[in-house]
């Protein structure tokens, strides 16, 4: 369960990133987060893992606060959550195989892992990682010889090997053709579903987040203006949210 209690967010400048936000996910939801650019999407996703600090308020985690934490503490509530990047945030140079090992380094000491001494349990939870996003093929490939899609795939690897029980994705299929979208989308929601991990996913396209969420929290000016399950996520809610009229750009077009 991730709790927000009246958290902000205010940026050196003096942007207002999210404003006394209040909110519960629960285990095991499906999320999508959605609002204009600048609406808070990223901010108020980081500050779970606390990739940005926020400025006021607590997080908490499984009744834990992040917030609070510091050292040891800290570094084990950030291995229960896995990232996803829209540029993947892969070793380019390195083995596909190795990447999604690399989930398994908040587990061992610095010097192990300096050599790099995964024991073979290790190795067998990044290769059955790599069977669940279907690319089992590629554990010997260059990350970089992999196309975008195989790519994202190979983070979501990485977050499985990791054993997160919570999913961040912050733009996941932004960098990615509709078809590849869908394929990548399509993983998320079956982890989700077989596994049970929190997921929460920051999406453009409006069509996205309803064909894939279960519910969906609406943010404007770093506000939540909008929370509820995917079947009130109307035309007249994202026109809400959106401040005006949903327009063509922001449908993909893919059923899922
Ligand atoms: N490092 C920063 N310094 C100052 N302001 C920032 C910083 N990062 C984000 N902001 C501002 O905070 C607000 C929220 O930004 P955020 O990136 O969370 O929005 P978003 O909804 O994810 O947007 P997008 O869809 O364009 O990624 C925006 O006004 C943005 O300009």
């Amino acid at each position: 369960m991730i709790e927000f209690k009246n958290v902000s967010k205010v940026y050196p400048n003096g942007t207002k990133g999210l404003q006394n936000m209040n909110v519960t996910i629960e285990k095991g939801e499906f999320v999508v987060i959605v609002g204009l650019s600048g609406a808070g999407k990223s901010t108020m996703l980081r500050s779970i893992n606390r990739l940005h600090e926020i400025t006021d308020g607590e997080i908490l985690i499984d009744g834990q606060s992040i917030t609070k934490a510091r050292g040891k503490g800290l570094y084990k509530i950030r291995r229960d959550i896995g990232m996803i990047f829209q540029n993947f945030n892969l070793v380019r140079r390195s083995s596909v195989f190795r990447n999604v090992l690399s989930g398994r380094v908040g587990y061992h000491s610095t010097l192990k892992m300096i050599f790099g001494l995964f024991p073979k349990e290790d190795k067998d939870l990044a290769m059955k990682a790599l069977e669940r996003v279907n690319i089992p093929d590629k554990a010997f490939s260059r990350a970089d010889e992999l196309s975008g899609g195989q790519q994202q795939r190979v983070s979501i690897a990485r977050a499985l090997a990791q054993e997160a029980k919570i999913i961040l994705a912050d733009e996941p299929v932004a960098s990615l053709d509709p078809l590849t979208t869908k394929q990548v989308m399509d993983d998320l929601k079956r982890i989700n579903n077989d596994l049970g991990i929190t997921t929460i996913v920051n999406l453009h396209f409006i069509d996205l987040a309803r064909a894939y969420a279960t519910r969906i929290i609406g943010l404007r000016a770093g506000e939540i203006v909008f929370d509820g399950p995917v079947e009130e996520a109307t035309d007249e809610a994202f026109a809400e949210i959106y401040g005006r009229p949903i327009d063509d750009k922001e449908m993909l077009g893919v059923n899922a």
